[in-house]
C-alpha cells in the first residue's frame, strides 16, 4: 500500500472513531485530492517559517497537505556552498518534519542556473570537470536523502520562452547532454525516487511546452529514467489558461508515458486584491486544479507555500501578490479554498 493510501486510511479511521455517524475522512485539500485518485495536495515551505507555530500547525494539517517541498533548503547554494563541502542541515529539518507529519516530500532541486554558487557558475571548468562536479553534487545529495524523496526535481528551468535551451553554465559547457547525464546520476543514487524536469510557463502550451516534451524524449532516448514533467504554475489572475487547454497539455505529457504535476502553483494579482480579482482567482485555481483532477497521469498539485504571509511573489513581482489560498493572517480565502475543494471533487 502506498504512503498516501496508508495516510488516507488512517485519516478515515480517525474520523470514523470520532464521528460514527458520518464515516467521512477529515475534509481538506489533500483528502479530497486522494479521494479523487491523486497522490497528494501539497505546499512548499521554508526553514525560517517553521518557528511560526500557527503557520506550522496549518502546514502540518494532513487533511490539507499530504506533501511538502523545501522552497530553498535543497538548492545547490545551500547544499554545496563550496566545492566538496556539504550542508544538509536545513534540508534535514524539512525531511524530519515530513516524516513526523506522515507527509510525502517533493525534493527541489538538483541542477538549476539560479541559486547556484559562483564557484560553479564562474569556475571556468571544462566539459569533463563540470560533468564530474554536477554528477558528484547529484550523487551526494540524492544519496543523503535516499528513501526520503518521493519526487526529485532533477533539472529546473532549462528552457527559454521560445523553446530554445537557456544559456547556463551547464548548457554552455556540456550541451544538452547535461540533462540525461543528470537524470542518470539521480536514478543511480536513488532508483525509487520519481525524477522530474520542472519549468515555468509550460501551462500556456506553445514553443516552451513543446520543447519540454522534447526534453522528456531526449532523456528517454539516452536510456535514462525520467518519470515526470513539472508544471511550476506561477500564474496570473485573469490570464490563467482554461481548464480544457491545461487538460490537453497534461494529456500530451501522458502520451509520452510519463506523469505530470503542478509543482509550484500560485496565482498572483495586483495588490491590494479587489473582490473581483479574488473571484477570478478562485476560477483560475479551479481551472488548473480541475485539469489535474481530470487527467489520470497528473499525480498532484503543490502550492508555492500556502499563505500570502510567506509567498515569494511580492519580493520578485513588484506590486503583485495575494497569490495563495490563505491570506497574510493565515486565514483561508473561503472562495478560493472552496473552489479548489470543488475542483478536486
Ligand atoms: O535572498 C534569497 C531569496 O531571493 C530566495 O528566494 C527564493 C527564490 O526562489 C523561490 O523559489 C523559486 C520560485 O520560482 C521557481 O522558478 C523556482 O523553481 C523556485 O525554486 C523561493 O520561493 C524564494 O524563497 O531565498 C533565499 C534568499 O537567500
Amino acid at each position: 500500500m502506498s504512503i498516501t493510501s496508508r495516510l488516507s486510511c488512517l485519516l478515515f479511521a480517525v474520523s470514523a472513531i470520532s464521528s460514527p455517524i458520518s464515516h467521512r475522512a477529515v475534509d481538506g485539500l489533500n483528502t479530497r485530492a486522494v479521494a479523487a485518485g491523486k497522490e497528494y495536495f501539497g505546499s512548499a515551505t521554508d526553514n525560517g517559517e517553521l518557528s511560526d507555530i500557527p503557520y506550522l500547525e496549518g502546514l502540518s494539517n494532513t487533511a490539507d497537505f499530504g506533501s511538502i517541498t523545501p522552497g530553498n533548503a535543497m538548492k545547490w547554494d545551500t547544499i554545496e556552498p563550496s566545492r566538496g563541502t556539504f550542508n544538509f542541515a536545513n534540508g534535514d529539518t524539512i525531511v524530519d518534519l515530513a516524516e513526523k507529519n506522515g507527509q510525502l516530500l517533493r525534493c527541489h532541486t538538483l541542477v538549476w542556473h539560479s541559486q547556484l554558487p559562483s564557484w560553479v557558475s564562474n569556475g571556468g571548468f571544462d566539459n569533463a570537470t563540470l560533468i564530474d562536479i554536477m554528477v558528484n553534487h547529484i550523487t551526494q545529495e540524492v544519496t543523503h536523502y535516499k528513501g526520503k524523496c518521493y519526487h526529485w526535481d532533477v533539472v529546473n528551468e532549462a528552457l527559454n520562452e521560445d523553446g530554445t535551451y537557456r544559456s547556463s553554465v551547464f548548457y554552455d559547457t556540456i550541451g544538452p547532454a547535461y540533462l540525461p547525464i543528470a537524470f542518470a546520476a539521480a536514478a543511480a543514487a536513488d532508483p525509487e525516487a520519481k525524477l522530474y524536469f520542472n519549468d515555468y510557463n509550460l501551462e500556456y502550451g506553445g514553443a516552451k511546452f513543446n520543447a519540454a516534451l522534447e526534453i522528456v524524449k531526449l532523456v528517454q532516448s539516452y536510456g535514462a529514467k525520467i518519470d515526470g514533467l513539472g508544471f511550476q504554475g506561477h500564474l496570473i489572475v485573469g490570464s490563467t489558461p482554461s481548464r480544457s487547454s491545461q487538460e490537453s497539455n497534461l494529456n500530451k505529457v501522458a502520451a509520452l508515458g510519463v506523469e505530470a504535476a503542478f509543482t509550484e502553483l500560485d496565482i498572483r494579482t495586483t495588490t491590494p486584491a479587489t473582490e473581483a480579482a479574488v473571484a477570478q482567482q478562485a476560477k483560475d485555481y479551479a481551472a488548473t486544479v480541475g485539469a489535474c483532477a481530470a487527467v489520470e497521469k497528473c499525480v498532484g498539485v503543490t502550492i508555492w507555500d500556502y499563505t500570502d504571509k510567506y509567498s515569494w511573489i511580492p519580493s520578485v513581482f513588484q506590486g503583485q501578490g495575494a497569490a495563495l489560498p490563505w491570506d497574510e493572517n493565515l486565514q483561508k480565502k473561503e472562495l478560493v479554498y472552496n473552489a479548489i475543494l470543488e475542483a478536486l471533487s
